[in-house]
């Protein structure tokens, strides 16, 4: 009888990019819970110098970088007799990007993770994506990259992470509809009047999950199901008729699949990103989590509507762009990015965020050429000169 052992595995080594939002948190639970199965080379984020270097720290990471240079001084402090290296500005977050790694963890939020993200891809290495205005905003030219390099971009998405796990490596052929799920978001049941007043308070509290800010408020107008229904098309090579969203107010399906002969698959779990983190660190493996575990029983009701489109038109004009193809995803990412951002300042109200995006998206394509952007600086580019015009439209909102 011989006594083999079961060999251990290598652990896996990672960056991170966006270690201190919600998804770094998340990913660093799922790592300090897999023992031995994880390393981490880097992590960055964007300014907040004490979160970084607690990350580090805590995942014994070599390198740390923050995008803003105004805090390299309080991250090298923070770090100070750790023995981690640390850095700060754009090409530091591309060092950290491109650290030895087996999988690099995109979880910067918004196009200012397009860069760095990319970056990993053209030094060949695999990519897990959370970060979805990455696809949007440059949807062709990252895919292209990943493909030219043979790396893996993997869903970490909820629901593209549900739909890659329901899709058992099936052809695409076979593939009739993609079924993304939403919430709903804090504002379902609202009247359209109330939601006409909807603060940032009420928009950022999510009825199901706890993220940052920014895909927070996606949530609540539904410009994260249009979003998310270009982030589909890019990383599943789909056409954009077989692409669809139900909404679902409990978040436990988190998406589907229909397949040409009627049957359909579902990718289902408690809203915990825990259980699509972990899925993309350990894949092709698997690795235990604290998620929740899953009781249908005492759950009972499970609900499905057809999204509202008058009260929540961000979904429509996401849907437009989505048809539209082209530079329009670029031009709406980047004025939606504004836009929020101008929402939680208290400078717009809730539902300009959707008529301020459609009105830039709809003026840049009565003034420029509208074939999508031919590599990453083009997109980038584009994404730079809406921003411009997105913001000197916000003094005349309302007036
Ligand atoms: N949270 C969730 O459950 C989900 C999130 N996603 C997507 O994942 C991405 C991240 O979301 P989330 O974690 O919620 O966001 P958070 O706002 O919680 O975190 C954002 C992260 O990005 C970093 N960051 C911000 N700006 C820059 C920059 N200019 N350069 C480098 N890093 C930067 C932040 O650093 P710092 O803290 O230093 O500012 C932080 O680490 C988004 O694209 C979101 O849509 C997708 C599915 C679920
Ligand atoms: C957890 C996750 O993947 C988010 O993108 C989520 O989808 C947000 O919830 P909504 O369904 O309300 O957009
Ligand atoms: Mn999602």
């Amino acid at each position: 009888m011989s006594l083999a052992l079961a060999p251990t595995p290598k652990p896996k080594k990672l960056n991170i990019l966006g270690a201190t939002g919600s998804i770094g948190r998340s990913a660093e639970a799922v790592i300090l819970g897999a023992p031995g199965r994880f390393e981490v080379g880097a992590v960055a984020s964007g300014r907040d110098a004490k979160n970084l270097a607690r990350v580090a720290k805590s995942l014994g990471a070599r390198f740390a970088a923050v995008a803003d240079e105004a805090s390299y001084a309080e991250l090298k402090a923070e770090l100070s007799g750790s023995g981690i290296e640390c850095g700060a500005g754009p090409q530091a977050l591309e060092q950290a990007a491109v650290a030895p790694a087996d999988l690099v963890v995109g979880a910067i939020a918004g196009a200012a993770g397009v860069k760095p993200t990319h970056a990993a891809l053209v030094a060949g290495l695999d990519v897990a994506l959370a970060n979805k205005e990455c696809l949007v905003c440059a949807g062709d030219a990252f895919m292209r990259t990943a493909r030219k390099k043979g790396v893996k971009v993997l869903p970490m998405d909820s629901e593209h992470n549900a739909i890659f796990q329901a899709l058992g490596g099936e052809p695409m052929e076979n593939v009739e509809t993609m079924w993304l799920t939403a919430s709903g978001g804090p504002f379902r049941t609202w009247s359209a009047e109330k939601i006409a007043a909807a603060t940032p308070e009420q928009a950022l509290a999510h009825p199901n999950w706890a993220m940052g800010p920014k895909v927070t408020v996606d949530s609540a107008s539904l410009m994260n199901k249009g979003l998310e229904l270009i982030e589909a098309l890019h990383i599943f090579s789909i056409p954009a008729e077989k692409l669809a969203v139900v909404v679902h107010p409990q978040s436990i399906v988190h998406g589907m699949v229909s397949f040409a002969d009627g049957a359909v698959t579902a990718g289902m779990a408690n809203p915990d990103m825990k259980a699509p983190i972990a899925h993309c660190l350990a894949w092709p493996e698997r690795v235990a989590t604290s998620v929740r575990r899953l009781d249908l029983a005492s759950l009972g009701t499970l609900t499905f509507e057809k999204p509202d489109l008058e009260r929540f038109p961000a979904l429509r004009v996401a849907m437009a762009a989505l048809r539209a193809g082209g530079v329009m995803p670029t031009v709406m990412n980047a004025a939606n990015e504004i836009m929020v951002a101008a929402f939680l300042n208290k400078q717009i109200g809730f539902n300009d965020i959707a008529r301020e995006v459609e009105a830039v998206c709809e003026e840049f394509a009565r003034h420029n050429a509208t074939a999508a952007p031919a590599d990453i600086e083009e997109a980038l580019a584009v994404d730079h000169i809406v921003r411009e015009s997105s913001r000197s439209r916000i003094a005349g909102v309302g007036r």
